[in-house]
């Protein structure tokens, strides 16, 4: 069962937090990009009063073993530090290190119990932050954050969100996707897809866990990007005209 969020911010009470996750290359960052863009252009509407930020998960994460962090330290430690350094010699080479966690899930386990512990703290410290400025210094009374996280399910901060948007493609396609991005052979770009949860996975965690708020999933497999992309506008709509809409009116 999920545990029930702590996430309150005295100043601040009025944020959602709509998590969008889903596997390697099922199309994440393009849709939330997109999501920003039209979110952004409600905020503007006549008698609208609401703030939106992006919040990127993995962008955090690396930012929680930058020089002088204690999960830099940390990360020498465990894997070595020959292993990891860049030829700065100071900064933790993130191709070094994901060519050995993605191998290994013994490793990936390694990292993950280095850094997830923290992670909640990290993600929440962003998630008020921007909301604060929202807030305080904008003077919205609501705020919208699009939080995209790969590991929301895995990690835990599924249990912050309001509401979760999910991509998901076929295995093939994820593959195809990662080796022409990437520039990963097959067999390593299937390492990587192998160590996230399935799509089946996240949704059956997401209905059966006592998650409250409404679940919105995009299979990217067959579509273009062009699309995918109308479906998120359309999808966000409906999510305004029932859900912030209502709660978004400036008052007079
Ligand atoms: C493994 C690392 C070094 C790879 O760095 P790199 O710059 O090459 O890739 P990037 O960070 O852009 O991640 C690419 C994709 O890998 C997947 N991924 C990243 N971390 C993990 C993880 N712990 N478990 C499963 N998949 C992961 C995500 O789909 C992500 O979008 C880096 O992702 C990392 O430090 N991960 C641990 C922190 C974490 O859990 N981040 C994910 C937050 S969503
Ligand atoms: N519907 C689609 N059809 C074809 N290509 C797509 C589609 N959606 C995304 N892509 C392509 O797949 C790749 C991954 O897309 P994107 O970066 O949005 O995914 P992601 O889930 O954020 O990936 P990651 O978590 O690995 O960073 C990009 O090169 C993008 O152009």
């Amino acid at each position: 069962m999920l545990r029930k969020s702590r996430f309150f911010c005295a100043n601040v009470p009025y944020t959602t937090i709509l998590g969008f996750t889903g596997g390697i290359a099922s199309g994440k960052s393009s849709r939330c990009q997109h999501l920003l863009k039209i979110a952004l252009q409600k905020a503007e509407q006549p008698n609208v009063s609401l703030g939106v930020s992006y919040v990127s998960a993995d962008q955090v994460g690396h930012s929680m073993y930058e020089p002088g962090k204690p999960c830099h330290k940390k990360i020498l430690d465990a894997f070595g530090r020959d292993a990891v350094i860049s030829e700065d010699g100071v900064t933790i080479d993130r191709r070094k290190l994901g060519g050995i966690v993605f191998a290994n899930k013994a490793q990936m386990d390694k990292l993950n119990g280095i850094l997830w512990p923290h992670f909640d703290e990290a993600l929440l410290t962003i998630v008020e932050e921007n909301a604060s400025v929202s807030t305080l210094q904008h003077g919205n009374r609501n705020t919208l954050i699009i939080l995209e996280a790969a590991v929301l399910i895995e990690q835990g901060f599924v249990k912050h969100c309001n509401d979760v948007w999910l991509t998901s493609c076929s295995k093939d396609e994820a593959i195809q996707r990662v080796v022409k991005r990437n520039g990963l052979s097959v067999a390593e770009a299937t390492m990587r897809i192998e160590s996230q949860m399935t799509i089946e996975d996240r949704l059956n965690f997401l209905k059966t866990s006592g998650f409250a708020g409404s679940i919105q999933h995009f299979d990217t497999t067959d579509v273009t990007l062009e699309v995918g992309l109308k479906q998120v506008a359309t999808a966000f709509d409906e999510y305004w005209t029932k859900k912030l809409r209502p709660m978004c009116r400036s008052v007079a």
